[in-house]
């Protein structure tokens, strides 16, 4: 070991031995929630699996549920309930409305410039509100809607062909790619072009991304060792920051060059209208600004939608009664010659429990987007430290069998006579999340989940291939920020539509 080495290594124990000091004391006086003993300096971390949110759901089952885990150096609090769910998002929703620091934000998004990881303060303030007001609005959402129809006309046409041929079609990709160029067509102006991307691709990129983002950073969590990267993903994600910043200076310049004014504005041309607005410096919105909220919109539609879609796919062909109640349904609310329009979405009540059913099991971002406390708190009698990072599993809460009869069953029909939605105003369903924090684009994931689970049930039947039977469907899921099945959706379909 050269000089510098050790004194790295005798610098790097020292901080760990003071800050792990400092933490017992400060520690020792408080009221922490209950939860298990962790190790010194990596605390539980090796109790925290490939699947987080069920290693928190059985540990809560034991300590409770405002649980407190020490993950590096950092506090962690574990929340298991519908009634501490509220306490955090809703009772004292502000203390909590903040983001921890993000290694890999920083890297990718502009040191956290995008609202997803932005710290609670006036930069998201604004940037949210911009969102809100901007580009999430209804009368923005609606003014893509036969955009929307376009690209599902043409996956149905692809999906027909398939069944022409009596082909097993790859349901999670089909899904995945229509969700990919309906959100590029309305944050970009146009599907993602090859040519323009790195050669990785553009969605292997995003994945991997999104993929890194949700891996436990050693860094986050012991932050005397960030310098050392021992993962690696710093390197990795400065990689893909490099591409994604490449293709969206492109994006901006073509946009910036563009003369044509008579196209619906998409989100990139929204926000550069905002961009050096000295007199009303009404959002002011930077180039970087721009780039962060652009990589914010695409990760946080694509996937998100796709994988919803996906289970509640998968969940209707494993429950061939509740697949036959839907298609009844639409059949007679649209008949069989047409397929189904956005417009005739809120006359398809039943199609709305299956969907509601389907976030109740698998919430698509298990454990939200960690929130963090901005000061010292006391909630029911614990104190919570400043800077605890706070997951809520909603998993957990959704399963919860206190709130649930038959939680794990599928059951749609649990939704008749009850007014609990997923809005966030129900704190034992909250795909969504709720409070300041909670998602901006519900209205527009709801829309299009519906929308599409409604058309490939109208337009098709589903059979799963090699005579495969529903209940052998494998239901496994591969954690991530966002949480999809682990192996693709693969069914053949039969034309239903009369011509
Ligand atoms: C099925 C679709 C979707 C689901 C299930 C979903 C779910 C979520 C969840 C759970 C959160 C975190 C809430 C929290 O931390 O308390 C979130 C935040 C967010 N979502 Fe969504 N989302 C979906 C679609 C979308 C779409 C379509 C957009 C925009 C195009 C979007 C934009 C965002 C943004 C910007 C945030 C961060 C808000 C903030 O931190 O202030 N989401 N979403």
């Amino acid at each position: 070991m050269d000089m510098a080495s050790t004194l790295l290594a005798v610098a790097v124990t020292l901080v760990f031995f003071f800050q792990a000091l400092t933490w017992t004391r400060r520690g020792k006086n408080k009221r922490l929630p209950p939860g298990p003993k962790g190790l010194p300096i990596i605390g539980n971390l090796l109790m925290i699996g490939k699947n987080p949110h069920h290693d928190f759901q059985r540990l809560a089952q034991k300590y409770g549920p405002i649980m407190h885990l020490r993950l590096g150096l950092m506090p962690v609090i574990v929340v298991s309930s519908a009634e501490a769910a509220e306490l955090f998002l809703k009772t004292h929703d502000l203390v909590f409305a903040s983001r921890p620091p993000h290694e890999g934000s920083k890297v990718v998004c502009y040191n956290q410039q995008n609202l997803v990881f932005s710290p609670y303060g006036s930069y998201w303030r604004n940037m949210r509100k911009m969102c809100t007001l901007e580009l999430l609005s209804n009368h923005k959402i609606n003014s893509f809607r036969s955009m929307r129809m376009e690209e599902l006309h043409g996956c149905v046409q692809y999906i027909r062909e398939a069944a022409t041929a009596g082909g097993v079609v790859d349901l999670s990709s089909t899904v995945s790619s229509f969700s990919t160029d309906i959100s590029c067509r309305m944050i970009i102006g146009k599907k993602y072009d090859h040519d323009n991307f790195s050669e990785k691709g553009f969605k292997a990129t995003l994945r991997e991304g999104m993929q890194i983002g949700a891996t436990i950073n050693l860094a986050d969590y012991i932050p005397q060792i960030r310098a050392l990267d021992l993962q690696g993903l710093t390197k990795r994600m400065k990689i893909i920051a490099k591409d994604f910043d490449d293709f969206f200076e492109k994006i901006i310049d073509e946009h910036v060059r563009s003369k044509d004014e008579n196209r619906v504005k998409d989100f990139v041309d929204v926000m550069l209208g905002f961009m050096g607005s000295e007199e009303t410096d009404e959002y002011r919105v930077e180039r970087d600004t721009i780039k962060a909220i652009i990589l914010d919109m695409l990760t946080a539609s694509m996937d998100t939608s796709a994988a919803a879609i996906d289970w509640t796919l998968a969940e209707l062909i494993r429950h061939p009664q509740e697949m036959k109640k839907v298609q009844k349904e639409v059949k007679n609310v649209i008949g069989m010659r047409r397929m189904v329009e956005e417009s005739d979405l809120e006359k398809l009540k039943y199609l709305d429990m299956v969907v509601k059913e389907s976030f109740r099991l698998h919430p698509v971002a298990p454990l939200l987007i960690p929130h963090v406390s901005r000061e010292d708190f006391t909630v029911n009698g614990f104190d919570i430290p400043k800077g605890a990072r706070i997951f809520v599993n909603a998993w957990a809460i959704s399963r919860d069998e206190r709130v649930w009869t038959d939680a794990e069953r599928f059951y749609p029909e649990r939704f008749i006579g009850s007014d609990i939605d997923l809005r966030g105003r129900n704190f034992e369903l909250i795909p969504f999340g709720a409070g300041r924090r909670g998602c901006p684009g519900m209205q527009l994931g709801l829309t299009v989940v519906r929308l599409v689970v409604a058309q490939m049930v109208h337009c098709f039947d589903w059979e799963l291939p090699n005579g495969t039977s529903g209940s052998d469907l494998d239901m496994r899921e591969e954690f991530g920020i966002v949480c999809p099945r682990a192996n693709h959706l693969l069914a053949i379909p039969t034309w239903r539509l009369k011509d």
